[in-house]
């Protein structure tokens, strides 16, 4: 087996609402080294680690995690709608060997996805459909939320059935890093809120567009200085590329939920998969991060990050 990882921040307002055009140059000439790097690495398979955002997970049933065997994505934001090519038989494969190393893994034969998934697939494919993928939700916005260790343990156990699989492996994070965009919360919700969190009634097409421009106003407030969101936080976000390009990753068992919505917003959980995904690779072997970008852009709300990683 061959593997490698990739770590992609993903947002909402990306063409939406976008920062001057040297932040965009810098970030283009980052995502380019990254699509130039899983070109050559050609990857038989994805393993892809994605939040959701109020899109395909509710309250009625929130799992830390889950395993797509088959996977739509509803479209939002712009995102590519549709099926994901998901290569049933290695989830499933994967999915065994999860559980078969204790780790208490959700399975959905068929889950619904939004731009947290679509969007690195998009912009590192062309499409949703254009590589065969095994999509693992991750939890990264709907608290209460486990402990950090457990994400660790699930993208441990990943790597670890990946590896049985004998193909060329790409680990794909989509995420973080720190950041506090404008996504509900349960708690304190009014009635109408709480419900829609709980059954997850899709939205109308009017409902829909009306909290995407929601978010749009949110990041042209937070770049222009006027809006409550806790602010990016790069010495916290390059704390956590440190750890993952020297390998620390029991250095994340210590972080908790409560210290990292502080330093790093209410969506800095999205981190989780990155997490995930590089205890996956470093299940498959040691690991060098072969390029790291970084830059905060409240354009987009935004700790943007982009990173790439193969085994020595
Ligand atoms: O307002 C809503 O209902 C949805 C908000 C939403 O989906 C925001 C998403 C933000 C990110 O994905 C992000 O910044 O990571
Ligand atoms: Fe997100």
């Amino acid at each position: 087996m061959t593997a490698a990882a990739v770590g992609l921040s993903h947002s909402p307002l990306i063409g939406k609402n976008d920062p001057e055009a040297d932040v965009l140059a810098r970030v283009g000439k980052a995502v380019d080294g990254a699509k130039a790097f899983v070109r050559d690495f050609d990857p038989e398979l994805v393993v892809l680690y994605a939040p959701d955002h109020y899109n395909g997970f509710f309250y009625k049933e929130m799992p830390p995690f889950c395993l797509a065997t088959e996977a739509h994505a509803v479209g939002d934001f712009g995102s590519q709608a549709g099926p994901l090519s998901v290569d049933t038989d290695a989830a499933r494969a994967l999915a065994q060997g999860v559980l078969d190393r204790g780790v208490d893994l959700t399975v959905s034969a068929r889950m619904t996805v939004d731009h947290g998934f679509a969007q690195p697939l998009e912009v590192l494919f062309g499409g949703i459909d254009r590589v065969p993928v095994v999509p693992v939700f991750v939890n990264g916005v709907a608290t209460p939320l486990g402990p950090v260790s457990r994400i660790r343990a699930l993208g441990t156990a990943v790597g670890e059935a990946a590896a049985a699989l004998d193909r060329r492996v790409l680990f794909l994070a989509s995420g973080g890093l720190s950041h506090d965009p404008p996504v509900p919360v349960l708690d304190g919700a009014p009635p109408r809120v709480a419900d829609a969190l709980i059954e997850g009634r899709p939205p109308t097409p009017e409902q829909r567009a009306k909290g995407e421009q929601r978010v749009v106003q949110a990041g042209r407030d937070y770049a222009a200085g006027s809006t409550a969101m806790i602010p990016v936080n790069p010495a916290w976000d390059n704390r956590l590329l440190d750890h993952l390009e020297n390998g620390e990753l029991a250095e994340f068992d210590s972080w908790t939920v409560a210290g990292m919505a502080r330093e790093g917003g209410g969506s800095a959980h999205e981190v989780r998969s990155w997490i995930a995904a590089f205890a996956s690779l470093a299940a498959t072997g040691p690991y060098a991060m072969t390029s790291r970008f970084y830059e905060p852009i409240p354009a987009w709300i935004a700790g943007f990050a982009v990173a790439t990683a193969r085994e020595r």
